[in-house]
């Protein structure tokens, strides 16, 4: 609307003085709740300063509201009626700031104006969250508010305070950019989603904010992000949709590094000598000398003048957000200076380009045992697309400058040493490299070997032969080219050793013999699976896009998932509809092996009716299956006692006696002659911190020089990007000689150079003149379970490769060659230099509270 010319009285209101002429506006009241935690002004690193504008500005003129209001009496009808009182205007400051007077606002006499008053704005009640959302409450941790609305809640809270606005920068929210501001917070925390990128455009453009499954996804996704991130946002929700505000167990601090305001604020002088953080910062106690400006921000507070460490470092936002948008390079590596590096005075980064670049190489690559820090550069969503998309791929130098100034966030530093002298292409002399092309190219250009071993069919166990009769008769149904005469979705159940694998070989026999080779296919989850019944993975087989690369085995939610997709890929191909493609499947397995995961029952009833993804598919799919034939035979073991002790403990149900018995078997009790039997075995970790640990001691105590590899990615978005979004492919890997590794991805199933197969690097081969953190040519791994090459005296090579992964939106590149994955140390389709692996994937928060003994198996009395 353009109200055309205005005159003079209504000119130049500040915005405290159009409120206070305003007739109808709307009172937006946001409150804390006194709980753990609280948002707290003096957390917030850059002050108010005097010439903020927008809604921090709170000046009043007394005169110019007295003429606005007399001009409106007299020109615009609506205020015709108004009765102007002067003793009230004489209240307002002759030219000042009102803010105590608005912090001393009473919200509970506001009990006039509900937000229920409000035209236009749909308020929830808590009990109007469905399911889903109360969820996704819960497990953010936060206090359980269920059958008490967040209003009454406030209501009988006896120290409600009225906070600041909810803002974005100094910009306030109000009813008309919150929208714009969920939607940019939504977008961000959802980045993979081109659908909710649309439905989010729509509302915005639409005005569709009342259709039901935007409200319900939006719900969803603030509940998620908003809890432990950002006040504002939270705020947002609790005025638009009635959402009850959370603590968020994290501070949030600012630090500015725009030159303005580091002037303004190093020369300013606040009331009753308060301090900026920064300066805090500049005249910090002697013991944190070492700390650079971001760590403090994150870990530290100043409260009375005295340094207190957080318990929970602190949500750190860094302006302006992308370094390198600002106007020169040289700012940009200050500001990575000023934040990385501890300092004293501002004038200790007024030096040269060069001597700035090393400076940031001596922090990034001579890190101390005792620094785990990392850079931390905020890339914008925008920011980031429209750097992908200039990106040329022939102009490497550009992204690789990137690469080298950054590193993804969670990655944790070890020290490598006294390695930076260490001859790095001592091993290449040793190799014939056409021999070593030769034979990377035999492993990675894998050929099953498709023999069918013939099964002696009389050897079944009774169990084995209900299954395998049931079986026949459907291959036989096969022969004659009819109508499935039984069920044709077979579900093998059988614990380990109890004669799945046998039982598959037989099947397989008998279909090889009455079909021939090509009428049925046998698959496998993982590539140790597929090794031991020698054939492909189910992946490769349905081309199935790959999951991330790691240690797991299959769980409740993969196998959904699976299902899922098998599905699909089998109607495609037989082009039927029906489930699985009418094809006859037979799955063996033991769902007792399966993962634990945070999730509903296998067999879960609940569908989410109208959903089409993946895994809700998967279980319709896995509901299909009518006929589940048990092993009930154990044919591994002949201990009795060994084998019912098993079974109880795989259903939970241990008895005393046999707590007694695991106690006796904790690796700690043992004998050190046995535990160093258990001295290579990969140890699962609960938390990733207990895995770098135990990583980096282990590579520590080899005593070799440390290679610490660094991925070279071409996107911004490339290093923020997780490990699992970037198909398990890590940012900085470390190797060491002698070091043990893992295989984080099938290269050559037949050959059991699979997924999650040991080894030891016997050597990293460098070019000469080469060294970390480039890329080896290729390291050489003695394999546990493989007798590797002659020529290369039974090792394998593992040459470095390139990867790329195409999120929704853009395609991205990875360089590291090797693909590793959490636990840290490791190789992609290299190996993993990890004895140690996290176990919290498949587990998620509940079960990271457990304590997790490790036990010995053998022997069992
Ligand atoms: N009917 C049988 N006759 C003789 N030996 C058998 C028979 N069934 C299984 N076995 C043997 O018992 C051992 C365990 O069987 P198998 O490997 O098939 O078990 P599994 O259920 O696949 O175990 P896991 O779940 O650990 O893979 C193997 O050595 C196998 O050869």
């Amino acid at each position: 609307m353009d109200p055309g010319d205005l005159p003079d009285e209504l000119k130049d209101l500040t915005y405290v003085e159009q409120q206070l002429i305003a007739r109808v506006h709307p009172v937006i009241s946001v409150y804390k709740i006194k709980k753990g935690e609280q948002l707290s002004l003096s957390n917030i690193l850059t002050e108010r300063v005097s010439n903020c504008e927008g809604f921090k500005d709170f000046n009043v003129r007394r005169s110019k509201v007295r003429d606005a209001l007399v001009w409106l009496k007299n020109n615009n009808p609506h205020y015709e009626d108004v009765e102007i009182s002067d003793a009230n205007i004489d209240l307002l400051p002759l030219n000042g700031d009102v803010y105590l007077q608005c912090r001393g606002y009473d919200c509970n006499d506001d009990s006039s104006c509900t937000p229920d008053d409000i035209e236009g704005v749909h308020y929830l009640s808590y009990s109007e969250l469905d399911d889903e959302a109360l969820e996704g409450i819960y497990l953010k941790d936060v206090p359980n508010l269920t059958g008490i609305s967040q209003r009454d809640k406030v209501g009988h809270s006896p120290d409600n305070t009225v906070l600041l606005w909810p803002s974005i920068g100094i910009t306030p929210i109000n009813e008309f950019g919150s929208l714009g501001y969920i939607a940019k917070y939504a977008a961000k925390c959802e980045v993979k989603s081109n659908s909710y990128d649309d439905l989010l455009k729509n509302i915005l453009s639409n005005n569709q904010s009342d259709d039901e499954n935007c409200k319900k996804i939006i719900r969803k996704l603030l509940i998620s992000t908003c809890a432990e991130r950002d006040y504002s946002a939270q705020d947002v929700m609790f005025i638009l949709m009635g959402f009850p505000l959370y603590h968020s167990s994290r501070q949030f601090v600012i630090l500015n590094l725009k030159d303005s305001v580091w002037e303004s604020i190093l020369s300013c002088q606040l009331e009753n000598n308060r301090k900026v953080f920064i300066q805090h910062y500049i005249d910090r106690p002697q013991y944190l000398e070492q700390i650079s400006l971001l760590e403090c921000a994150k870990c530290y507070y100043v409260k009375s003048g005295k340094w207190i460490l957080r318990k929970k470092s602190a949500v750190v936002r860094v302006f302006p957000r992308n370094f390198l948008s600002v106007d020169s390079e040289l700012e940009c590596l200050k500001n990575c200076c000023i934040l990385n590096i501890p300092w004293r005075s501002i004038d200790e980064f007024n030096v040269p380009e060069d001597i700035l670049k090393n400076k940031l190489d001596s922090i990034s690559y001579n890190w101390n045992d005792s620094d785990e820090c990392e850079f931390l550069l905020e890339w914008s969503d925008n920011e980031c697309d429209s750097q992908s998309e200039n990106f040329d791929e022939d102009d490497d130098n550009d992204w690789k400058i990137i690469s080298r100034l950054n590193s993804r966030k969670q990655t944790k530093k070890i020290s490598t040493g006294e390695n930076k002298n260490f001859n790095w292409d001592y091993a290449i002399d040793k190799y014939d490299l056409t021999e070593i092309h030769t034979i990377c190219e035999t492993i990675e250009s894998e050929k099953v070997e498709e023999y069918v071993e013939i099964i002696d069919y009389t050897l079944l166990s009774e169990d084995q032969k209900r299954a395998f009769q049931h079986f026949c008769s459907l291959v036989n149904d096969c022969v004659k080219g009819g109508e499935w005469s039984k069920e044709r979705l077979i579900f093998v159940q059988g614990r380990a050793g109890y004669g799945k694998s046998f039982l598959l070989k037989a099947m397989e026999s008998y279909c090889f013999q009455k079909l021939g080779l090509d009428s049925y296919a046998v698959v496998a989850y993982s590539g140790v699976a597929a090794k031991n019944v020698n054939c492909i993975t189910i992946h490769s087989f349905l081309k199935i896009p790959p999951k991330p690369q790691y240690f797991r085995d299959l769980n409740g939610d993969e196998l959904h998932k699976l299902l899922g997709m098998m599905d699909q890929r089998c109607r495609q191909a037989k082009d039927n509809d029906e489930i699985l493609g009418n094809l006859c499947v037979v799955m063996l397995g033991d769902i007792h092996q399966l993962g634990p995961i945070f999730d509903n029952p296998l067999y879960t009833q609940q569908l989410n009716v109208g959903s089409n993804s993946f895994s809700q598919r998967g279980k319709l799919v896995l509901m299909s299956f009518e006929i589940c034939f048990f092993l009930c035979t154990a044919m591994r073991f002949d201990n009795h006692d060994y084998i019912q002790f098993l079974d109880r403990v795989s259903c939970g149900m241990c008895t005393k006696t046999d707590v007694k018995m695991l106690r006796k078997r904790s690796i700690l009790n043992l004998k050190e002659v046995e535990r160093l039997q258990f001295k290579n075995c990969l140890r699962i970790c609960a938390k990733k911190d207990a895995s770098h640990e135990c990583n980096t001691s282990n590579l520590k105590n080899l005593g070799s020089p440390i290679a610490r590899i660094a991925a070279e990615n071409n996107s911004k978005k490339a290093f923020s990007c997780t490990d699992d979004m970037a198909n398990g492919l890590s940012n900085v890997l470390y190797l060491a000689l002698n070091s043990r590794i893992m295989l984080r991805k099938n290269l050559n199933v037949s050959m059991g150079l699979v997924n999650g197969a040991l080894g030891t690097i016997k050597d990293i081969t460098y070019a000469k003149g080469c060294r970390p953190p480039q890329l080896p040519l290729f390291v050489v791994v003695q394999f546990d379970d493989h007798d590797g090459f002659e020529a290369l005296d039974g090792n394998v090579p593992i040459r470095a490769s390139q990867a790329d992964w195409l999120s929704s939106l853009h395609l991205y590149l990875t360089l590291p060659g090797f693909e590793p994955r959490t636990a840290g140390l490791g190789f992609d389709a290299l190996a993993h230099a990890a004895k140690a692996t996290t176990y919290e994937q498949p587990c998620s928060n509940p079960m990271s509270f457990f304590p997790m003994y490790w036990l010995a198996p053998e022997p069992f009395p």
